[in-house]
C-alpha cells in the first residue's frame, strides 16, 4: 500500500513555544519516528541544537529564513530525502522560526508534495499562540485564521485562559488545543506504531483507531475521536462539500467512502486539506466507515452531518468529480 509520510509546520511567534512542543513530541514519540526540520534565523543553530539527539533525524536550515528558500534543493530536498522509504519516519515536524510567514511555508510545502517530495503528506498548520500575549485581533489573528491546528501554549502562565481559548475558537477554522508546555499528543498528528496496520496486508490502520480509541489515559490529551458508519453510499458532491466546510473542532479525519455506482476510496483529511485514493479491495464498506479526531468534538452533529450527505437512492447517479478533484496522483511505488 501506498505510504505518505505527514509534515507537520509548526508555526508561531518568538518564544510561543514551538520548541518546546517539538521536544514535548520527540519525548512522548513512544515509537513514532520523528524527523525534525528546524528552521533557525541566524548561523548558530540553536534551536537544532536543542532538539538533536531526541529526533530520530534533525535538520537544520540555518542560513536564514524558511519562507526564503525556493530553491529545489531547500526545503523540497530536505523533505524528499526525510520522506523517503529508506528513512522510515513515521512523521516529518517543521519548526519554522517565530520570523518565517505561515502562508509562504504551507505553500512551499505543498509545492514541495507536488515536487520533489513524492512520499510526503500535507501535515497540517500547527501555530502555537503563548497564552500571555497571543492577541487573536493582533498579529496572531491572521495566523491563527490559517491554523489547521491552535496550540493555546503556556496557559500555567495566566489566570484564566478561558476568553483568549473562546476568542480564538472565534476565529480559528479548526481546533484549539490548551496547554502547557506544547503537550499535544504525538497522536493527534500521526497514526502510532500500535494501532497502524497489522502485518494482514490491506488492514487500514482506521480499524486499529477504532479499536484502541483511548485517549484519556493521557491526563493532558484533550483531544478525542468519534467514528461515523454508514450502510449506504453517499453523495460525492453533499460528501465534498461537508469535508470542504471543516467540521467544527476536526483536524484530521480518515476513513473508506462509497459512492453510487463506483468502488469505495480511502479518504483522508487535515484541517481543509484533502486527499482520495481508490481503496484496497479488502476495504469493503457499504456506505462509509469515517473516525474524526480533534478537539471537542460534537459526535450527534458528526453523526447528522453523514446522514445529511446520503445519497439519493432513487435519483439518477451522481458524478464523481466533486471528490475526484482530490484524487492524489498514483505515481508512487507500492511500499
Ligand atoms: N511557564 C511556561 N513556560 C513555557 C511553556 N512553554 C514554553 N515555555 C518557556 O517559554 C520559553 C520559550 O519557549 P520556546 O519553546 O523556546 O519558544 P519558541 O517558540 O521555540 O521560541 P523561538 O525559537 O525563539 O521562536 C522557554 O523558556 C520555555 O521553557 C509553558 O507552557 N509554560
Amino acid at each position: 500500500m501506498v505510504r505518505r509520510v505527514p509534515v507537520v509546520l509548526v508555526a508561531g511567534r518568538l518564544g510561543a513555544g514551538k520548541s518546546t512542543l517539538v521536544n514535548h513530541l520527540l519525548r512522548r514519540a513512544d515509537g513514532v519516528r520523528i524527523g525534525v526540520v528546524v528552521n533557525d534565523f541566524g548561523a548558530i543553530g540553536i534551536d537544532a541544537m536543542l532538539v538533536a539527539g531526541q529526533a530520530s533525524a534533525v535538520t537544520s536550515l540555518a542560513d536564514g529564513c524558511l519562507c526564503c528558500t525556493t530553491d529545489a534543493n531547500g526545503l523540497a530536498g530536505l523533505l524528499a530525502d526525510l520522506t523517503a522509504p529508506s528513512a522510515r519516519l513515521d512523521l516529518v515536524v517543521v519548526e519554522a522560526s517565530g520570523l518565517a510567514e505561515p502562508s509562504e511555508l504551507v505553500r512551499l510545502l505543498l509545492d514541495a508534495i507536488a515536487g520533489e517530495a513524492r512520499h510526503a503528506a500535507y501535515g497540517g498548520l500547527v501555530v502555537v499562540v503563548d497564552a500571555v500575549e497571543g492577541e487573536p485581533d493582533g498579529p496572531d489573528g491572521g495566523v491563527v485564521r490559517l491554523a489547521d491546528l491552535v496550540v493555546l501554549n503556556q496557559v500555567d502562565r495566566v489566570d484564566d485562559p478561558g476568553p483568549l481559548l473562546e476568542a480564538l475558537r472565534s476565529i480559528a477554522p479548526g481546533p484549539v488545543l490548551p496547554v502547557v508546555r506544547g503537550a499535544v499528543d504525538p497522536a493527534l498528528l500521526v497514526d502510532p506504531p500500535a494501532r497502524r496496520s497489522p502485518p494482514r496486508s490491506g488492514q487500514l490502520s482506521f480499524d486499529a483507531l477504532l479499536r484502541e480509541d483511548a485517549p484519556a489515559e493521557h491526563a493532558h490529551t484533550a483531544w478525542e475521536s468519534v467514528a461515523v458508519e454508514r450502510d449506504a453510499p453517499l453523495d460525492p458532491g453533499r460528501f465534498a462539500a461537508f469535508l470542504e466546510a471543516g467540521p467544527a473542532g476536526v483536524f484530521r479525519a480518515k476513513g473508506v467512502v462509497r459512492f453510487p455506482g463506483a468502488a469505495p476510496f480511502v479518504v483522508q483529511t487535515v484541517g481543509t486539506a484533502i486527499r482520495v485514493r481508490p481503496a484496497p479491495r479488502s476495504a469493503a464498506v457499504a456506505g462509509a466507515r469515517l473516525v474524526f479526531l480533534g478537539v471537542g468534538l460534537d459526535a450527534a452533529a458528526l453523526h447528522a452531518a453523514l446522514d445529511a450527505c446520503a445519497a439519493d437512492p432513487e435519483g439518477p447517479e451522481p458524478s464523481l468529480l466533486p471528490v475526484m478533484r482530490y484524487e492524489e496522483s498514483e505515481r508512487l511505488d507500492a511500499v
